[in-house]
């Protein structure tokens, strides 16, 4: 057995300004591919450099990944020097992280810590400079070439590669629908109550993507979601797995979408007084009365209380969703909140909800199979936990979806986008909904939405 080495550090958080972007702290010479991000409305977390990861420590493969990237958390934050002039969730020592889809992808994931944590909540900001020591307690030579001249105002970021274009994945779309018909077949034989599947699309290009370019875009046009990277996996995500900060959990579960502009059906529920008159072509009306919306709603919302319950001394779960809109579409949506129990982390939280109904299915174990089966592909980190961690163990753990993954060399990337199958599904309709759900990162890469 190898027992990994884990580096020391140092961490030191000071107050900053307050910056109106937080993408402007960048270095102009960030190398993109270690540049992190979780940011919603301006603000959030961003980092770059490199400190540690937990996947250069040699962490074990499959249903381990959480529980492994926990363990070498906990070594990592006892090992770590911290001075913390500011003390909020996501100050000191962070790491960011994302993990595998399926405990049988190649690409499982893992937590990554910045050398330069930026970050901004209500009005207060910091940087954070983390640093390796070598034995003798002093900055090693490496970690001092580290970028911690946070106040730099990036220039000459922000280029999209030229020429573009999209491909088709595992399945071509005109194969879309076949696949969902399977899918409905399966329900019907009575082997699941729901399955979410998604196909993938690869953009090419002709010189590398910028992942800075990518989450400016995502920022600026849907500033509602979370706009995230990590290791590459690059997307602006809607929905919260889990928040945990200072004792208080939460949890967004998302499921049921339709598109802005779709046609509405003609009833409503009392939940949406505003949506009563009948005559208004108000897609949101289908949303809020369609009995597979909220069918497949319910089974999410039910999927995440149940896994938070045993963690929580209160849960609050709303009786009826709300609609949450987007730029591109309209989701269903349930905000849990509750008080936490015991002293699970935020990192243990979303491992105990993964995979929720909202990208996996009912009963999760034969929906995954059936996903397994039917889709094609490896999922890699998509539809997997994405966010950041602090010391404390507080954090967000969204789910990693409107994303997609750059390859190595950046010059191309596969965008994800699946939908929940219930036996009402439409074949046709659930190839509009992924094609919808592709807009958010087909304007990142420039291609219209
Ligand atoms: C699986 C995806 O969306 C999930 C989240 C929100 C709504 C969903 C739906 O209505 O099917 C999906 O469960 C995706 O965006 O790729």
């Amino acid at each position: 057995m190898t027992v990994p080495v884990l580096p020391r550090l140092r961490a030191r958080t000071l107050e900053a300004p307050p910056q109106p972007d937080l993408f402007d702290l960048l270095p102009p010479d960030v190398d993109p591919a270690t540049v992190v991000s979780w940011v919603r409305e301006g603000d959030g977390l961003i980092g770059w450099g490199r400190a540690a990861a937990s996947t250069d420590d040699g962490m074990p493969s499959g249903p381990d990944r959480f529980t492994a990237a926990a363990q070498w958390w906990a070594d990592l934050v006892e090992a770590t020097d911290v001075v913390d002039e500011v003390n909020l969730p996501g100050t000191g020592l962070v790491a960011f992280g994302s993990f595998a889809f399926s405990p049988d992808s190649p690409d499982l994931g893992g937590l990554v810590v910045p050398r330069v944590v930026a970050g901004q909540r209500d009005g207060r900001a910091w940087v954070t400079s983390i640093e390796a020591l070598d034995d003798a307690g002093q900055v090693s030579t490496q970690a001092g070439r580290s970028h911690t001249g946070a106040t730099t105002v990036a220039s000459g970021q922000g280029e999209l590669a030229d020429g573009i274009r999209l491909e088709p994945g595992a399945v071509a779309p005109e194969d879309w629908p076949r696949v969902i018909r399977r899918a409905i077949g399966r329900i019907e034989a009575g082997e699941v109550d729901k399955v979410v599947l998604a196909r993938d699309v690869r953009a090419v290009a002709d010189s590398p993507i910028d992942t800075v370019a990518l989450l400016r875009r995502l920022a600026a046009r849907y500033a509602a979601t979370w706009t995230f990277a990590v290791d590459g996996l690059v997307g602006a995500t809607p929905e919260m797995l889990v928040r945990l900060q200072e004792g208080r959990v939460r949890s967004r579960v998302l499921a049921g979408t339709v598109r802005r502009g779709g046609t509405p059906a003609p009833s409503v529920t009392e939940a949406h007084p505003e949506l009563e008159d009948q005559h208004t072509p108000d897609p949101r009306l289908h949303l809020v009365s369609a009995a597979k919306e909220l069918e497949e709603h319910a089974f999410a919302v039910r999927s995440v209380a149940e896994k938070l319950a045993p963690h929580c001394e209160s849960l609050e779960v709303p009786e009826q969703p709300f609609v949450l809109e987007l730029p591109d579409v309209y989701h269903l949506a349930t905000d849990l909140s509750g008080r936490a129990a015991d002293d699970a982390t935020s990192l243990d939280l979303a491992a105990a909800l993964h995979p929720s109904a909202a990208v996996c299915g009912t009963p999760f174990a034969d929906a995954a199979r059936l996903i397994d089966e039917l889709e094609g592909m490896d999922r890699g980190r998509y539809a997997g936990p994405v966010g950041w961690l602090d010391a404390s163990g507080d954090g967000d753990w969204g789910i990693a979806l409107r994303c997609g993954q750059l390859a190595a060399d950046a010059l191309s990337m596969r965008l994800f986008a699946g939908g929940g199958i219930v036996s009402a599904s439409d074949p046709d309709a659930e190839l509009a909904e992924t094609e919808v759900k592709l807009a958010a990162m087909r304007h990142a890469l420039g291609l219209g939405s």
